[in-house]
């Protein structure tokens, strides 16, 4: 239930109107979508691909919707099959990733880290005076999302607006999630008749200002850090950052984003990492610093191409060029998960020291008070249903959509399956 008041959006902190100061206009109208495709709460407007602001809703609640993890040694490989089912990933793969969860006793970061999220929601929710109750369901793990919709029903709550833990576009950090989405709803009966549950879910979130400004004070932080230990050093010539991203099979990123827009190489995916890493390097001051996009943690099969450079290929590279230290930059990732405990802090560490590089790892956003409090903006601006020309974006690329366009995200590997907060193709 939505309280009368719910607070200001956007700029009502002088930290969050200096970061929306950032912001660029919103990009001209694209192309027309496919015709005949209705979408429930849609204005005519957003249909024609000329706006893509849907009409306000009074939400009931929100649905934090996150990956999921295991949570003891015998969650496991249970966990892996789920995330795996119909994928066809080898089995040496699974084991090597069942190794690094072994390694930490069986257990994941991700829920304990999606309970504190939850949490400083709730808490930033009440802080500013909305009544609007916060669900949390996972996509791999308990609480299942057929949870959270249980738990919707049995509260009379009809209108969801989910956040997924995933800020960019692709198949897997966008897609997926609305497929759940449809999924759960199917499963639990909860998406039919009599008080029949609505979900639609915010904008992908890469460009806003409460996800990017805990990387800027990251990159700035860890490159003072850098500049304090190793004696004499050239920021300039001798420090690299590395942004780090979730490696993707090529079709996928190439299937990012609407299919009407182009977006150069890796699609909507690579293209949206590539305009944050630009925006955090300037906004933290260190635009003389050199910096590359790197990709980490691929899997699948050699024979199917998944977006390069890896991350530890792009360390060995840097003395060569006559870097002493690294900076590595979570870029892709929400919290500290284990891609980023192990992938990074592990491997990536290591690597850099094999090659005698000083580095660091900035962090993640987690519960960053920015963070959150961006999150709970981007839920008011379907509240309240701001015009696109408002709502703060700190690339040329967004704000992203409220509906996903015609075709966007598609999975050509995996086919095709029904997913909500979309404009059917
Ligand atoms: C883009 C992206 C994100 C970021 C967006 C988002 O956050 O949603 C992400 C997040 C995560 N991925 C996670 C775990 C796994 N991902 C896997 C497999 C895969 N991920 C992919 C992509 C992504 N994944 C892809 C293309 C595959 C191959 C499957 C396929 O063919 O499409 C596998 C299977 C084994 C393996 O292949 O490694 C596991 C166990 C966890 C939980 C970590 C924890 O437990 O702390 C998190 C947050
Ligand atoms: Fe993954």
């Amino acid at each position: 239930m939505v309280a009368a008041n719910l607070g200001s959006t956007g700029s009502d902190t002088p930290e969050r109107a200096a970061a929306a100061r950032g912001r660029k206009p919103a990009p001209a109208a694209s192309a027309p979508c496919a015709p005949g495709a209705i979408v429930p709460g849609a204005t005519p407007a957003a249909q024609s691909g000329a706006e893509h602001v849907v009409e306000p809703v009074a939400y009931d609640a929100i649905l934090l919707a996150g990956f999921g993890g295991p949570e003891g040694q015998d969650d496991v490989i249970p966990f892996l099959r789920n995330v795996t089912s119909g994928r066809g990933i080898p089995d040496e793969r699974l084991e090597e990733v069942a190794h690094h969860y072994r390694h930490f006793g069986g257990t994941s970061p991700i829920n304990a880290q999606n309970r504190a999220l939850k949490a400083a929601l709730e808490a930033e929710l009440a802080g500013r005076g909305i009544d609007l109750p916060v669900l949390w369901g996972n996509r791999n793990w308990d609480p299942y999302l057929n949870d959270a919709l249980a738990e919707a029903k049995q509260r009379g709550f009809t209108k969801l607006i989910a956040i997924a833990t995933s800020a960019y576009s692709s198949y897997s950090s966008c897609r997926q999630y609305r497929e759940d989405f449809a999924d759960a709803l199917a499963d639990t009966g909860t998406g039919e008749g009599d008080g029949a549950i609505q979900i639609d879910k915010v904008r992908q979130f890469f460009d806003h200002p409460g996800f990017v400004q805990p990387f800027i004070e990251g990159v700035r932080d860890g490159i003072a850090q850098l500049e304090a230990s190793v004696p004499g050093l050239d920021r300039t010539t001798e420090v690299e950052v590395l942004f780090a991203t979730h490696s993707i099979p090529s079709t996928d990123a190439a299937k990012s984003g609407p299919a009407e827009r182009g977006f150069g190489e890796g699609g909507a995916y690579a293209a949206q990492h590539r305009a944050v890493a630009e925006v955090v390097m300037r906004d933290a001051g260190a635009s003389d610093v050199p910096w590359q996009l790197v990709y980490q943690s691929r899997s699948g099969p050699p024979s199917m191409p998944w977006l390069e450079p890896d991350i530890n290929d792009a360390i060995e590279e840097l003395p060569a060029a006559g870097r002493k230290a690294v900076v590595i930059v979570p870029l892709g990732f929400v919290s500290d998960h284990m891609e980023v405990l192990w992938d990074l802090d592990n491997e990536a560490l290591e690597t850099a020291g094999e090659h005698g590089l000083a580095a660091v790892r900035v962090p993640t956003p987690g519960t960053h008070p920015a963070y959150v409090a961006g999150l709970v903006d981007l839920v008011l601006e379907r509240v309240q249903g701001t015009p696109t020309a408002d709502r703060p974006a700190m690339t040329d690329l967004g704000p992203w959509y409220d509906v996903c366009r015609p075709g966007c995200c598609e999975n050509v590997r995996l086919g095709f399956r029904p997913a909500l907060a979309g404009i059917a193709p």
